[in-house]
């Protein structure tokens, strides 16, 4: 599934409209129409009713049930109405008493319908019409004067009129939320600028304050669609009916509480065009695994396969005080199914390690006696390197004296691909501007930073890079060429070609010790199989979400996993 920022989709609406030929006034029908659906489900759900969708009304060539589902966690595809269940002649007549028999349920619904001055407001107009045509009490409000409404707004605004549906001006005509069964938010979608000014600031206000269920219409009112930041004020939605591609700022945090459950609806804009227009951006799900990446998601194995088909991965990290960072990314790799792992740990720490997974090789590889890293044993993790299939370097590393220019000779000097975390990218993060002198690599090299990693590898505060994730991921990827995890609640996948994948699996109790080196593992043991950065990256990030979630249920509860049950899980 593509995601795209609001600038994309004027031209992708741009597009069909003007190349494609398909009237600006049906998309805006689909749209409204597919709002009007979502909020008849959810009145359905509310009294118990089977069936909540428009019923007889429902135009199967619009694709008005094709809906992605995005509930936080999965994504699963609703009931489709094909042309084939194209009802006969007598199952309408049914059909229609069928809705009539709903009318007395439908009837105590009373809907407020908030409408902005642009296409989001026609929108908002258009479902307006549908429920009340299903037989739900509907009021319109308009935010501001109806005569400020141009286009096709304006053309739903007179239909509006014409069919007698009662409408308020907001600041005219007197208002009270307070008893609404549901409101739908047509304020401002994507051709907002900036925070809601007034008076939509207030009827925003007025709106979350009413404690009534808020459907959006494409984006939550006050909701940067580019980036997921929310402006003040900003609706707090129960649903949100995204129309034709999933906005970034849905997907992000904090966007993403504010949406609710996110429902995209196909609204006449081919899916496929988003492509064809360059966009790059997807939601990380299984069928993006395949189709856009290509990976066995199955994961077999060849049966006359031994330990070298699958790889061998080389850990660099673990020091005294934190020996377990290294061995988590170690078993992490090995659970994967890398034919062969080797911990590589200081000297002084490997009398320490010994026997604490049977199934690790272990290398000391620092000479100093310390337990800690030195700048000597560049050499010794060169030499061992040499016949491993992939270098993970990084969890419990620490920083020492010539740290830098040990890096800088792995990255140099080592040919196979690299995996870098922890303090192995503080390192990067200090070399600064010294990195445009480093020798390209030919192989791929993979980053996995925090937010506060991510920061120092920018230069800039975490604050800004969680701000807009996505941008940030892309761009360092692109102008270092590599590939970059950026983790956190909706972990960036950013390749150097400037594709991207935004995941969508785990929770928050996998903020815990250790988690981040487990995904270390798993993409070095992922690399070591044969997948290339992006997919190692990608597989890797969904792989340790839904472990982390299998880890959770095993738990009770989310609160409780610990790093190495993640890995067990897998
Ligand atoms: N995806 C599609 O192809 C379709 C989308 N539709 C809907 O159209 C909106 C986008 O419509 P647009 O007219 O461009 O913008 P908005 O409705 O979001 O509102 C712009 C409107 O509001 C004023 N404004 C802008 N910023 C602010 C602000 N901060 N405070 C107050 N007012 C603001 C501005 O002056 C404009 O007048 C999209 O989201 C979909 O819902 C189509 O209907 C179907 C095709
Ligand atoms: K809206």
């Amino acid at each position: 599934m593509y995601m795209v920022t609001a600038d994309e989709m004027r031209q992708l609406d741009r597009y069909t409209i003007d190349k494609l030929g398909i009237p600006a006034l049906t998309l805006m029908e689909n749209a409204g129409r597919a709002v009007a659906d979502e909020v008849m489900k959810l009145c359905a759900g509310r009294c118990g009713s089977s069936n909540g969708s428009l019923g007889g009304h429902t135009n199967p060539t619009c694709g008005a049930d094709d809906a992605d589902v995005f509930r936080g966690q999965a994504i699963e595809k609703v009931a489709q109405t094909g042309p084939g269940e194209l009802p006969g002649h007598g199952e309408v007549i049914r059909t229609e008493l069928r809705n009539h028999g709903r009318h007395a349920v439908w009837q105590r619904e009373h809907w407020y319908i908030l409408v902005g001055k642009g296409n989001n407001g026609g929108d908002g107009l258009v479902a307006a019409r549908h429920l009340t045509d299903a037989g739900l009490r509907v009021t319109v409000v308009y935010a501001a004067s109806p005569d400020t409404l141009r286009g096709e707004a304006a053309a739903q605004r007179d239909v509006i009129a014409a069919l007698g549906i009662p409408v308020i001006v907001y600041g005219r005509d007197a208002l009270d939320l307070r008893g609404a069964s549901g409101i739908v938010d047509a304020l401002l979608g994507t051709g907002t600028q900036g925070p809601p000014r007034e008076p939509y600031a207030s009827l925003i206000r007025e709106a979350n304050a009413s404690g009534a269920p808020l459907v959006s219409v494409d984006v939550p009112s006050g909701l940067d669609a580019d980036t997921g930041a929310l402006h003040e004020p900003c609706i707090r939605a129960r649903v949100t009916v995204c129309l034709a591609y999933l906005k970034r700022g849905l997907v992000q945090y904090p966007g993403a509480e504010a949406a609710g459950d996110v429902v995209v609806r196909y609204i006449g804009i081919p899916p496929g065009l988003a492509r064809e227009c360059g966009v790059q951006l997807r939601l990380l799900t299984r069928d993006t695994l395949r189709e856009a990446l290509n990976v066995d998601v199955s994961r077999r194995r060849v049966p006359d396969g031994h330990k070298g088909t699958y790889g061998h991965v080389l850990v660099a990290g673990g020091s005294l005080r934190m020996s377990g960072a290294g061995l988590l990314a170690a078993r992490a790799a090995l659970r994967i199914g890398s034919g062969l792992v080797t911990w590589a740990v200081p000297e002084g720490l490997l009398p320490h390690v010994i026997g604490t997974a049977p199934e690790l090789m272990l290398a000391a590889a620092a000479t100093g006696r310390d337990g800690e890293w030195n700048a000597d044993s560049a050499e010794e993790l060169l030499q061992l390197a040499q016949a491993r299939d992939v270098l993970a370097v990084g969890p419990g590393l620490g920083r020492f004296t010539g740290d830098t220019g040990w890096l800088r000779r792995l990255w140099e000097e080592y040919e196979g691909p690299l995996v870098l975390d922890a303090d192995a990218l503080n390192i990067l993060a200090s070399a600064g501007p010294e990195l445009d002198a480093w020798k390209p690599r030919s192989a791929a090299v993979v980053l996995t930073p925090h937010p506060g990693e991510m920061a120092r590898l920018l230069g800039i505060s975490t604050a800004e890079v969680q701000r807009d994730r996505i941008t940030h991921a892309r761009q360092y990827a692109r102008t270092r060429g590599v590939t970059l995890v950026l983790k956190g609640a909706r972990t960036v996948i950013a390749c150097p070609d400037g594709t991207a994948y935004v995941n969508t699996t785990g929770h928050a109790g996998m903020a815990t010790g250790g988690a981040g080196d487990v995904l270390t593992g798993i993409i070095a043991g992922l690399l070591a199989q044969g997948l290339n950065a992006s997919q190692a990256a990608a597989f890797g990030v969904y792989l340790h979400g839904v472990a982390g979630e299998t880890a959770a249920r095993h738990r009770q509860h989310p609160a409780a996993v610990v790093a190495g049950d993640i890995i067990e899980a897998l």
